[in-house]
């Protein structure tokens, strides 16, 4: 099995209880999915290696660690991955952005991808795949297949809720990528929503639960 964090934090916790409410307004879950997606950054960061570097205080010169430049990309999977995406920019926000656009089927659960836009350091870079939703993995898996279809070795998936069908199916097919999980609920339903889970993240981030 792989690299698996589930977060256990008090500030995770109340935020994603919003999440989860139904009345919770498009602003407000817009904000709550970007201010997780910041603390989620903090913890993946964690390992991030450094570099030595010489800075002039007003005092002093003395040697600084930084992240070496161009070493993260986030990968925001289309749509509701970029409800992520500002909160992990705030903490780093050197890092280069690709996007995957996936949507998935809504009757064979199958994703289908749609678009691609990915920089060309993603060979040498950290690479942070962003998804609210990891349910049966599908969309997981698809977009890390092409990420590494890209050259990309190192890979972290982050998602807010995700199940345990998700997080096998990902580990089966890529043992090698760390997933990060805000919460892990117990179920899918029969169209493949996650259950307690918080509804379709795209079209609650983006306004359009009454789209067609
Ligand atoms: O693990 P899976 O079973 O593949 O499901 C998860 C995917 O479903 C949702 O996207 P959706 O297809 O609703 O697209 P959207 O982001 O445009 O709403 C979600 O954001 C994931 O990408
Ligand atoms: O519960 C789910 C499952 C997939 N995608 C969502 O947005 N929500
Ligand atoms: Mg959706």
């Amino acid at each position: 099995m792989g690299f698996t964090h589930i977060f256990d934090h008090p500030l995770i916790h109340h935020k994603i209880s919003f999440l989860r409410d139904k009345t919770t307004s498009t602003p407000q879950f817009r904000q709550i999915v970007n201010e997780i997606a910041m603390l989620m950054a903090y913890e993946i960061s964690r390992d991030f290696p450094l570099v030595t570097t010489t800075v002039e205080t007003p005092l002093a010169t003395t040697e600084c660690k930084r992240l070496a430049e161009r070493s993260v990309v986030l990968v925001p999977i289309l749509r509701a991955g970029l409800g992520m995406l500002e909160g992990f920019q705030f903490v780093l926000p050197s890092a280069s952005v690709g996007h995957i656009g996936m949507a998935r089927n809504e009757e064979t659960l199958e994703p289908e991808p749609y678009y691609h836009k990915l920089p060309g350091h993603v060979t040498e870079a950290h690479v942070i795949v962003l998804d609210p939703m990891l349910a049966t993995g599908g969309s997981a898996c698809n977009a890390i297949d092409f990420l590494k279809s890209q050259g990309a070795t190192d890979i972290t998936f982050a998602a807010i809720l995700g199940t345990d069908q998700g997080l096998q199916k990902v580990h089966e097919a890529h043992p090698d990528v760390r997933v990060y999980l805000a919460e892990k609920d117990p179920v899918l339903n029969e169209h493949g929503y996650i259950v307690p889970g918080l509804g379709d993240a795209g079209d609650r981030i983006f306004g359009t639960v009454d789209a067609d």
